[in-house]
């Protein structure tokens, strides 16, 4: 939401696709949200530039070597995923917040922990284990809140958006948006 919030034309595009999809007669159903494309695409930008779990923790089996450092067996290793996914190596503008960067790819970019570049639910034996019930619900949740409401910031606010870290990502303070209805009918909120 806050990206959302943040960035107007990301906004407009996402309304445009939900207002077509949808359509302002309708609440958001299940079927509708595989054709959701370009909020599929903002669910998995966000995760990439703050990622629920920022880091992967790992032990050693067997003593390794990784980008020329030494990896004693039974070490504790930590993986920032936070800072892979802005590594400038792998992708462009890397602060930059661009839904975009997924759009046609699918197959590239996916949750499945293959690609080590983009990795949000983590990769291997101990990958998320609800990643399909996660996805769901993210982009029903989200597609539901935004296709329902108009979102708007509190007029003059200013607000540190920096993410702090610990076990799981937050921003620094709490999101304020205001939501007023944007549904044709009333009773499509009852
Ligand atoms: C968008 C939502 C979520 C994200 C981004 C996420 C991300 C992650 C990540 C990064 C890990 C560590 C994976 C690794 O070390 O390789 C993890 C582990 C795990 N997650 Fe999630 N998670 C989400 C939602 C959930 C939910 C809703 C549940 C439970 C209802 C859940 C249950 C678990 C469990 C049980 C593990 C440990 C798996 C294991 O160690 O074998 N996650 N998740």
């Amino acid at each position: 939401m806050d990206e959302f919030l943040h960035n107007p034309e990301v906004m407009e595009r996402a309304y445009k696709e939900l207002n077509e999809v949808v359509g302002l007669n309708n609440v958001v159903e299940e079927f509708h949200i595989p054709k959701l494309v370009y909020l599929d695409a903002i669910i998995k930008e966000t995760l990439r530039v703050h990622p629920i779990g920022p880091l992967l923790l790992r032990i050693s089996s067997q003593s390794c070597t990784v980008g020329g450092y030494s990896i004693p067996k039974d070490s504790t290793v930590i993986v920032n995923i936070w800072s892979t996914q802005r590594d400038p190596l792998a992708w462009d503008n890397p602060s930059e917040f661009m839904p975009e960067r997924f759009l046609g790819n699918s197959e590239k970019w996916n949750f499945s922990g293959n690609n080590f570049t983009y990795i949000p639910f983590g990769s291997g034996r101990r990958i998320c284990a609800v990643i399909p019930l996660a996805d769901r619900m993210l982009r029903y949740v989200l597609a539901s809140l935004l296709h329902s409401f108009d979102w708007k910031l509190p007029k003059g606010e200013i607000v540190d958006r920096q993410d702090i870290f610990g076990i799981v990502t937050k921003r620094r303070t709490p999101l304020v948006a205001i939501p007023s209805p944007r549904l044709s009918d009333k009773n499509l909120y009852v």
